[in-house]
């Protein structure tokens, strides 16, 4: 992994192309060179039940939630969350036009010693 989670209400159906955003964001967390391209894996998870701020009907949200290997500086994970959250905030630049969308962003550590993985990706990738 590193995992980039969206999860996004569901008001923004319709008005936010969320696979297009997910292409833009794995493309954003590539260009950081900090993370491996058979590893990156992005999504969004449509929340259908939500209260945002004063629960006008047309605040809406996405938060991203970003999960990666233990071991990189303190440096480097800011670089990484400010490219990411610049890519996210210039994809959905046209939502802050009113008063009524938060976005979100945290970077999370997994630890390696309570995480499984295998990858069948990576050698395609490699060998490229
Ligand atoms: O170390 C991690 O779990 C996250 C990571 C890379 C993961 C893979 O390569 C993988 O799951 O195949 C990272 O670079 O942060």
């Amino acid at each position: 992994m590193p995992h980039l989670t969206l999860e996004y209400s569901a008001n923004l159906d319709g008005r936010v192309d969320m696979p297009l955003l997910c292409e833009e964001l794995s493309q954003a967390i590539l260009d950081t060179g900090m993370f491996e391209h058979g590893a990156v894996r992005v999504r969004a998870l449509r929340a259908d039940a939500y209260a945002v701020a004063d629960r006008l009907p047309e605040n809406a949200f996405i938060d991203m939630s970003f999960r990666i290997g233990a071991g990189r500086t303190a440096a480097d994970k800011k670089r990484a969350g400010t490219a990411i959250f610049a890519a996210a905030n210039a994809f959905l630049a046209p939502l802050f036009a009113t008063p009524h969308f938060a976005l979100s962003l945290e970077i999370r550590e997994i630890d390696a010693e309570l995480s499984w993985k295998n990858n069948a990706i990576h050698p395609r990738l490699r060998n490229k």
